[in-house]
């Protein structure tokens, strides 16, 4: 990487190239005329494609490697985009635009930029068809009747575990990147496990250090593009990630707006690449989250029954971190992450189990009142974190509230004096969260895993 860049000044984002060999993606991107930023994704004892998957594995690697450029993009975010290979249909682009207005949203609202009308990538006319495309639904390629489950190492993925297990699907726990902890929960889930790796290109830390645009990325998105190349190596016909329903709610809205910090776990990006994977990958691959129906309060309800779990998870993403620090323990307690996953379990569980779990009572330590503030939408916004929606966090403070083992708690006894008294008490019952909404994209296959959660 040339160390006279400014990334901030660049002109033009190329995506450069992708190739794929001995389990090896190699997905190279360049600013202007700098050298090439080189991420690899290395898929373990990945077996020879079939020719009979090789249309629906060139389709699926292109899509990774547009896809996975948003790391690289945002760095500079120049004014316009270029692809070696030629423009896109419209559905490619169309997915594309979308992933990179909304998925740097949350990035853009933090460093005062608006990226809407900047964010084009190249199409070929209205209706035409692109080269590679289909046009209309990509072959069924008699995939094997088998489930990838990406386990994130907190406690959403190993709900969709069980309830996959309780089904007796034949289903793979697989995770990317390096991960201690996630591969400690894998191992524990009994499942056979897959780990792919992942690794950035160096440049982009050396970018970043020149004073690049940095800031929040939809990482799933990047995980679900990377799933599906697997899907179609290894032969599974179903991806079936842990995406909740409050994940399709927006963080914050400015200036007309929406700013979600989870776009890519959204409903809205659900169907957007679970669509666009039947037309141009395959008829028979299918990509859904298995939470979709469910709250983060129905998901931690069930998450309290899975105590053999309760020693290895953790949801605290600072565990996650690439570089930098991460906690001594699993729970650093100071995150909203900490914070939403201790108030959120807390309804369902005895309470000296859930003090056990993470070593503390973050409700008895006055210091944490801000961070619980900000859960509950009071005098802040919802943090820009994976965590549940203001109302169910008000609903499970409120329950707290009620109980002798809590009440006199530090944060719990402030809610009931300070911020009950401006708050309707109909608007903060429990149970109607734990009800399952009926929108979801879970193939027939799976549906009789969602009995298992609700
Ligand atoms: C672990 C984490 O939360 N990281 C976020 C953090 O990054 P930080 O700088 O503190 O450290 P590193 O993770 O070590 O990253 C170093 C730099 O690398 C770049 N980078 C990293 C991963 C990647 O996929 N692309 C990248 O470009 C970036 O320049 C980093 O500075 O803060 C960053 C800036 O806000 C975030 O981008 C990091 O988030 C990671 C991509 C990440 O994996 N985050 C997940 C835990 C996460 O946020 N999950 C969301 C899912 C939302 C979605 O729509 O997908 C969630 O759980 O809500
Ligand atoms: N490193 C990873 N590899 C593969 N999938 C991942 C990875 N990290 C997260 N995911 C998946 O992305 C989705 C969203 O992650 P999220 O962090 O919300 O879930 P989680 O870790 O299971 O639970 P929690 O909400 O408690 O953190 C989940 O399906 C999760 O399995």
């Amino acid at each position: 990487m040339s160390n006279t860049i400014q990334p901030r000044l660049t002109r033009v984002f190329r995506f450069v190239r992708c190739s794929y060999a001995d389990g090896v993606a190699e997905l190279a991107y360049a600013f202007d005329d700098g050298e090439e930023l080189v991420e690899r994704i290395r898929f373990p004892h990945a077996p020879a494609v079939p020719a009979a998957r090789a249309t629906a594995f060139d389709a699926a690697l292109k899509l990774l490697h547009l896809v996975a450029g948003v790391s690289y993009y945002k760095a500079g975010v120049p004014p316009r985009i270029e692809l070696a290979d030629g423009p896109l249909d419209d559905a490619t682009a169309e997915l594309l635009d979308q992933l990179y207005l909304h998925g740097l949203a949350e990035f853009a609202y933090r460093n005062g930029l608006d990226l809407r009308g900047r964010i084009a990538f190249p199409r070929v006319g209205s209706g035409t068809k692109a080269a590679g495309s289909h046009g209309g639904v990509a072959p069924a390629l008699d995939l094997p009747k088998r489930t990838l489950v990406p386990i994130g190492g907190g406690k959403d993925s190993l709900v969709a575990v069980e309830a996959i297990k309780s089904i007796g699907d034949e289903a793979t726990a697989v995770w990317v990147g390096n991960s201690a902890l996630i591969a400690a929960c894998a191992e524990r889930t009994g499942l056979p496990t897959l780990n792919i790796q992942r690794e950035l290109a160096p440049g982009l830390f050396e970018l970043n250090r020149l004073g690049a645009w940095n800031g929040h990325i939809p990482v799933t998105a990047v995980n679900s593009a990377i799933l599906a190349v697997a899907a179609v190596v290894y032969g599974y016909d179903s991806i079936a990630f842990a995406n909740e329903r409050s994940a399709s709610a927006a963080t914050l809205e400015y200036e007309g707006q929406q700013v979600n910090h989870q776009w890519s776990k959204s409903l809205a990006f659900e169907t957007l690449l679970g669509d666009w994977l039947h037309t141009h990958v395959a008829a028979d691959l299918d990509y859904c989250s298995l939470l979709r129906p469910y709250s983060e309060l129905a998901i931690t309800r069930a998450f309290a029954k899975l105590t053999p779990y309760f020693d290895v998870f953790s949801s605290c993403n600072r565990n996650f971190r690439l570089l930098g620090p991460k906690p001594v323990d699993r729970w650093c307690g100071q995150c909203p992450k900490c914070h939403f996953v201790f108030l959120a379990l807390a309804p369902f569980l005895p309470k000296p189990r859930l003090l056990a779990i993470f070593g503390r009572n973050l409700l008895d330590d006055e210091t944490q009142a801000a961070g619980f503030d900000a859960l509950l939408e009071y005098q802040d916004h919802k943090p820009f974190e994976c965590v549940g929606e203001g109302a169910e966090a008000r609903a499970a403070m409120y329950a707290l509230s009620q109980r002798p083992e809590w009440q006199e708690d530090a944060l719990v006894e402030r809610f009931r004096s300070e911020i009950l008294t401006q708050l309707d008490v109909a608007q903060l019952a429990l149970e109607p969260w734990l009800e399952p909404s009926p929108e979801h994209r879970v193939p027939a296959r799976l549906q009789a895993a969602l009995a298992a959660i609700g």
